[in-house]
């Protein structure tokens, strides 16, 4: 048996998380929940799942959540609370799913509590990725990965010897601005960014696939999971999403992992490996789909991509304030303040503003990422 702490229960992930909790319940017990500020939503998965706990990070809908549903389920909240869902006793895995480097403390928490980490929350390895895999060694626990190129490429290298990978090749759907100049780039709308071409998540990640800061993240998080360095790490386009990621080990044999986009099965195999549990997903018809394309990555266009590669090669705290630089800008994009082609405009600016602390503990990260965050709204 499970026992599941989940933070970001209200999202995609999280709702798809409790979908398979649903349709297993012999194999997963929901221990603890979080949200932001989506009470209506967790009051009706606390009614469903009974957790011991559930976090409200915003204190007023905690309140109020608290008032509507008595002493059935104790409520905490703020970053305080996000850290006692994932770290409750009860719990042996916690799945991270909140948006943004938020998860950063929890996580860390988690481990420091010797809990597994089915890890989506890809921003937490971004901003403090040398933190988290420092504890995890230290406390003996493993991270499962749940992004889907990430859990392709764990998959890839099951039954094989880590020291024969030569690099990983991440797939990028090209998201929906695909092919553009940057001419054509001056056109979009949020609307246009908001229509991913083969995924429903949430709108952060969303906007992040379609300026392919997405694709970014991804290699900072592969870099951290798989212990690599940045040229053995490379980008391919493939807009129909079927393979999720590839590894060429060193006698140049390339193994991929494939299936139709739908984050059940890295979600599961993150929950259960290393077993494999039964689902209702399609079997994968390749003479159906005909055809599978790859292409270059274009990062004169989508600057955020080439960033991502820069941040890790200065190193240091630039991860993490090309990720607080990203979190404002694109929130500014949702809300209209910003055009999408500003978004990698308000990255470069801030990370050629920033004095580089090599190696920072805990309370740096935080401070770099309050630093970055208080430039980028200055810019907006
Ligand atoms: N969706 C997907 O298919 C994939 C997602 N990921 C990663 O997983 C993570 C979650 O993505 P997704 O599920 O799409 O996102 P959603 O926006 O759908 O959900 C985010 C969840 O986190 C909560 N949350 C948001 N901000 C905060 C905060 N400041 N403090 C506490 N809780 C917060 C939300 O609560 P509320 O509902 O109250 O706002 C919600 O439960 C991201 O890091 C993303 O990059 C990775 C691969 C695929
Ligand atoms: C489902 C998932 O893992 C997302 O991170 C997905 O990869 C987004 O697609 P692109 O960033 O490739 O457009
Ligand atoms: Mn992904």
């Amino acid at each position: 048996m499970k026992y599941v702490s989940i933070l970001g229960s209200t999202g995609s992930i999280g709702t798809q998380t409790l979908d398979i909790a649903k349709e297993n319940p012999d194999k997963i017990k929901i221990v603890g929940l979080s949200s932001n500020r989506n009470i209506d939503l967790l009051e009706q998965q606390i009614s469903i799942f009974k957790p011991s706990m559930v976090a409200v990070m915003n204190e007023e809908k905690a309140s109020e959540l608290r008032k509507r549903i008595g002493n059935s389920t104790e409520v905490v909240s703020g970053i305080e609370g996000l850290c006692a869902v994932a770290s409750l006793s009860e719990a042996n895995i916690i799945l991270t799913a909140v948006t943004g480097m938020i998860g950063l403390e929890p996580t860390l928490r988690a481990i420091e509590r010797g809990k597994d980490i089915a890890l989506a929350n890809k921003e937490t390895l971004v901003a403090g990725g040398h933190l988290v895999m420092a504890k995890a060694k230290e406390k003996g626990i493993k991270i499962y990965p749940v992004d889907s190129e990430h859990s392709a490429i764990f998959q890839c290298l099951m039954g094989n010897d880590r020291k024969d990978l030569h690099k990983i090749i991440l797939t990028a759907s090209g998201g929906p601005f695909r092919g553009y100049s940057l001419e054509n780039l001056k056109d979009v709308t949020l609307e246009k960014a908001l229509k991913h071409p083969n995924w429903s998540m949430g709108r952060k990640i969303t906007i992040d696939s379609a300026t392919l800061m997405n694709k970014g993240f991804e290699v900072i998080e592969a870099k951290w999971l798989f212990d690599l360095n940045k040229e053995q790490i490379e980008v391919v386009v493939h807009p129909q999403s079927i393979v999720h990621s590839l590894v060429e080990f060193k006698d140049h044999s390339t193994i991929a992992q494939m299936g139709y986009p739908d984050m059940k099965v890295p979600i599961q195999l993150a929950l259960f490996y290393p077993n494999r549990i039964e689902n209702s997903i399609e079997s994968l018809n390749l003479a159906q789909i005909g055809t599978l394309t790859f292409e270059k990555p274009d990062i004169n266009v989508f600057r955020c991509l080439g960033l991502s590669y820069e941040s890790i090669k200065i190193g240091g705290s630039m991860p993490t304030v090309l990720n607080a630089a990203n979190e404002i800008a694109v929130d500014a994009f949702l809300n209209r303040k910003i055009h999408f082609t500003e978004i990698p405009q308000i990255l470069e600016k801030i990370m050629n503003e920033h004095n580089i602390i090599q190696n920072p503990d805990l309370d740096s990260v935080l401070e770099v990422d309050r630093w970055a965050r208080a430039k980028a709204s200055s810019k907006i």
